[in-house]
């Protein structure tokens, strides 16, 4: 639906060059919710502003259905971007205007009849639950509420594809769930395909199919989120996912676990799908001469699939733990060990 290939950005500033993008290759299928993730000045608003040639690449091409985008006519282009909306993190919305008229107000620009305008906009004002809030003024509405009037405004031209730059970062944890709930809905009631960027790990776990990493313009790393979360590659990828991880444990455990002195045995244990229901960890009790301490546990859902992620502490003598150790490996797959004290 959305090709990237080999695309770079560079812009030029008082004679300077810099690449905010560099050589992106990327593929998003069409139903799919794909995020970009990277610190500040990663280059994700360049990589989703590239997407509908609000920015034109240096070089390489950006397929849309198809289209080379780089290579349309002015009408053609303007074509291809009718199925391209936007919503952003500050709204963007005509506040001295009511939620009606924001709606109505890409639907006016294209032309359409009022019956027509008035049909859509009430429908999909109803879709994202602002029927009774019409007749507001923006400048009347809170941020998610404002946020809904954004969506509903993209939505109303109907799209094929939805570009959400940090459409939930200016919104607190509870909205932002409310708002990604509605993206999901979108996703799966209108078969919308969403390119997301943000910088909030929580996000990208809670709502994307796959996701790519930028560090210094570049994709770092990209692919499904399960495997990104359970097998990230790249430093600033783990720094990312253990945002998400480390932000349940508890400061006084952290604080623990850091004075622990080396003749510690200290693992994370990670369970990885439906092995996260096993009991495991008493087996080895039973079965070797070791005492498992669970200095902390979590298990979270990525994509409905359970992810359990447990810090333990294996006491006895160095032979026993060596096998516990290697017995939890076989049996439940560990996937590394954050802090191996032997
Ligand atoms: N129009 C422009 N002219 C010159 N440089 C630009 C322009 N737009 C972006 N840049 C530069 O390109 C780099 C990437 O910027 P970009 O806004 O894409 O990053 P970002 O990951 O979206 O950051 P943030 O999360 O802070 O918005 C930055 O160094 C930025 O200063």
């Amino acid at each position: 639906m959305i090709e990237f290939n080999n695309v770079s950005k560079v812009y030029e500033h008082e004679g300077q060059h810099l690449t905010a993008v560099k050589d992106a290759n990327l593929q998003v299928e069409r139903g799919e919710i794909f995020g970009v993730i990277g610190f500040s000045g990663a280059g994700k608003s360049t990589l989703v502003r590239l997407a509908n040639q609000l920015e034109r690449p240096t070089s390489g091409e950006v397929l849309v259905d198809g289209f080379d985008m780089t290579n349309l006519s002015a009408k053609d282009l303007r074509s291809v971007r009718r199925q391209i909306s936007m919503i952003f993190q500050h709204f963007n919305l005509l506040e001295s205007k009511t939620v009606y008229h924001n709606v109505a107000f890409p639907l006016i620009l294209a032309g359409e009849s009022k019956s027509t305008i008035k049909e859509r906009v009430e429908e999909i004002l109803d879709f994202v639950g602002l029927k009774d809030r019409a007749n507001y003024y923006a400048d009347q509405l809170s941020g998610g509420q404002k946020q809904r009037v954004g969506i509903a405004r993209a939505l109303a031209t109907s799209p094929n594809i939805l570009l959400c730059d940090e459409a939930t970062s200016a919104l607190d944890p509870e909205t932002t769930q409310s708002i990604l709930e509605l993206l999901k809905r979108i996703r799966d009631e209108y078969n919308m395909t969403i390119l997301m960027i943000t910088h909030e790990m929580d996000v990208i776990k809670d709502i994307c199919d796959r996701v790519a990493v930028m560090e210094g313009g570049e994709i770092i790393e990209q692919g499904a989120i399960f495997d990104l979360f359970t097998n990230p590659k790249h430093s600033t990828t783990r720094k990312f996912v253990e945002s998400v991880m480390k932000a349940d444990v508890p400061k006084s455990i952290l604080a623990d676990i850091e004075t622990y002195n080396d003749s510690r045995h200290i693992y994370r244990v990670t369970f990885l799908r439906s092995r996260a229901g096993e009991p495991v960890l008493s087996r080895v009790a039973k079965k070797f001469n070791v005492e498992v301490n669970i200095l902390y546990g979590q298990i979270l859902e990525i994509q409905d699939t359970p992810f359990g992620n447990l810090i333990v502490e294996l006491q006895g003598g160095d032979d026993e733990v060596l096998k516990s150790l290697n017995y939890i490996k076989e049996t439940v797959s560990v996937e590394r060990v954050l802090v191996d004290a032997s």
